[in-house]
């Protein structure tokens, strides 16, 4: 899996190839070999310029050791920013191929996911991704290149101390291949926890109103604490996990040294290596400890990479649904109606809506009513195709909602429902979601057509105030008026309302259907109400049980069938003489 990962961001860093990540490449090679080039320097003065007394060149070597230390400086600057470069670029580029799939996530998977532990993943698991493979492989580069230089110059000093001194390294490498398993687990369930934990803040902060009037601050609290606890132990298991290997590998340094030190030592002392040598040979081992130890470092850090890139291709690779059609069409004029004909539809394995057939033509207005559950919003979602049917189909014009593209299709409809989101935007904004070309004028006109422009004229920056999250600085009625307005500057001919004005005390209903039905008129609705006084006057309404239509008529024709509509009826009115007309 991890080599699938390797190769996928591989693909991300292709593009950058030439000629950033290749002059990277270029100026970490400058700077391992200038590296490498130290011992050697050492080497000459012990052995060359020293026992001469040759001052010409002793004076010359600081020049050349500043001159090679400056151009080491100057290759780790443009080496480290250019890398740096590269990896900023790649998780930009992750960042943004995450938000596009964040547009085109499908329905269920978001009705499945949190949205804050979602949001949690995509910017913790970027940053994860970013410090661990991104770093992780430029620091691998850098100090493989440096080491593959330092190792060449002791071999090339002494193969024989080289070999003594490198030969129990292959050791460390089922230890470290060991860890990085590990690493992988312990930082991909940091992860989760992170998500969850995000997800219990969000929920404290949004249902705040709930926790305080219920007094369960201790509570989310301790909810919260528990799961800190599991990213705290996470966090350190992964943290144990990275440091695992380095006492192996300062072990390993210490035997390889100290072996070298007996060795070269005797050697020197019977006089078959010269001190110059022997101590330029030192040095190059010294400098390789630092290379040798990053990339221990960076492996640990690349597996915590590759689990949370792991996670996010995860996201990334979640098909569509639903799917575009391959030769999507378009359909330019609404002329006929909608259609649902033995549609069979479910969340899981239980059906929701049975064989479902209804008609809505053009112009007319349809209405659901029926028993909390019995799949109205439902019939509204398969309409607006944010699911397909496992069975039957729905069509537009005679056209199967499958072969329409989805923007065309969406591009039809307006729905506005109890919970239409509102940005953290002005009022002006939210009207013309969707339509940024609106003028103003248009804009005020539809805050007027939707019994909204005096309450926002009132608002202490009129039509440019921000509205908060979901417009919280609004009341429920003032929200659903704005929602109105916005479809109506969409002014799609297709609308779909549901339980539009149930949340409202009768005073704000009343205003509220009345922008409800300037909305409605010219068009073709199809809306859910529970309260039935709100739709006595459509032409049809369908009593929906169980996902099916078990009775259908005019308001008149069911009540004379004295059926379910009927008996829904008299319950809702046998206390009240109120009837709204639509
Ligand atoms: N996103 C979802 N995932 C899983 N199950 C769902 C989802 N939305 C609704 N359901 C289930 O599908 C069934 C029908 O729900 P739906 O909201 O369509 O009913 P409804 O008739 O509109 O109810 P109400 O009048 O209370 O709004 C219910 O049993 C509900 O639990």
């Amino acid at each position: 899996m991890s080599v699938d990962v390797y190769g996928r961001f591989f693909a991300y860093g292709k593009r950058y190839l030439w000629p950033t990540f290749l002059l990277a490449l270029l100026f970490n090679l400058g700077y391992g070999a200038s590296t490498g080039f130290v011992p050697l320097v050492i080497r000459y003065l012990f052995d060359e310029i020293l026992p001469g007394s040759d001052r010409t060149r002793l004076y010359a070597a600081p020049a050349v050791i500043l001159g090679v230390i400056t151009l080491r400086a100057v290759c780790q600057y443009l080496g480290a920013y250019l890398t740096e470069s590269v990896s900023q670029s790649i998780t930009a580029d992750l960042r943004s191929d995450l938000a596009a799939k964040v547009m085109e996530l499908p329905q269920a998977y978001i009705d499945r996911h949190p949205s804050s532990g979602l949001i949690s993943r995509v910017l913790s698991d970027v940053n994860l991704v970013k410090t661990g493979i991104v770093d992780g492989y430029s620091s691998i580069f850098k100090d493989t290149l440096t080491l593959v230089a330092l190792v060449m110059v002791a071999f090339y000093q002494d193969w024989l101390l080289a070999l003594i001194a490198f030969i129990l390294f292959p050791v460390a490498i089922l230890p470290i291949l060991r860890s990085s398993k590990k690493v992988r687990r312990h930082s991909s369930q940091g992860q989760s926890s992170l998500a969850r934990l995000a997800s219990y803040l969000q929920e404290s902060l949004v249902g705040s109103r709930v926790v305080k009037i219920f007094g369960m601050e201790a509570y989310e609290l301790r909810r919260f604490q528990e799961e800190n606890q599991s990213v705290l132990r996470s966090a350190l298991r992964t943290t144990r996990a990275k440091l695992a290997n380095q006492p192996l590998m300062e072990l390993l340094g210490a035997v390889g040294f100290s072996a070298v030190l007996l060795y070269g030592g005797e050697a020197v002392m019977a006089g078959t290596r010269t001190t110059g040598s022997f101590f330029a040979f030192l040095t190059s081992l010294y400098l390789c400890y630092a290379p040798f130890k990053g990339l221990a470092k960076a492996n640990a850090t690349l597996q915590q990479g590759v689990s949370a890139a792991t996670d996010l291709f995860a996201i990334l690779d979640t098909s569509p649904d639903p799917v575009e059609a391959e030769r999507p069409r378009v359909l330019e004029r609404f002329s006929q109606g909608l259609l649902a004909e033995g549609v069979r539809f479910g969340y899981g394995e239980e059906l929701v809506i049975r064989d479902l057939d209804l008609a809505v033509p053009r112009g007319s207005t349809v209405a659901l009513v029926g028993a909390s559950g019995g799949g109205k919003s439902t019939i509204i979602d398969l309409f607006c195709r944010f699911y397909d049917p496992s069975a039957g189909r729905l069509t537009i014009d005679g056209i199967d909602l499958r072969q329409l593209s989805l923007r065309s299709l969406r591009a039809l409809i307006s729905v506005v429902d109890q919970n239409t989101f509102l940005f953290n935007d002005t009022v002006a904004s939210n009207i013309a979601y969707g339509h940024p070309e609106a003028s103003p004028e248009e804009i005020v006109a539809a805050a007027q057509a939707a019994n909204a422009h005096r309450f926002i004229d009132r608002l202490p920056q009129g039509y440019d105030t921000l509205i908060g999250e979901n417009g919280t600085l609004l009341s429920g009625g003032q929200r659903q008026r704005i929602a109105i307005a916005r479809a109506l500057i969409k002014n799609a001919p297709i609308l779909f309302l549901d339980e539009a004005t149930s949340a409202l005390d009768s005073a704000s209903e009343q205003v509220v259907q009345e922008a409800l039905d300037r909305l409605m008129s010219n068009r073709t609705t199809l809306v859910v109400a529970h309260r039935l006084s709100t739709v006595v006057n459509a032409d049809r309404i369908c009593v929906i049980e169980a996902g099916q239509v078990v009775e259908s008529g005019t308001h008149g024709e069911l009540l004379a069938r004295d059926g379910r509509y009927a008996s829904l009826f008299s319950t809702q009115f046998s206390n009240t003489d109120t009837v709204v007309p639509v």
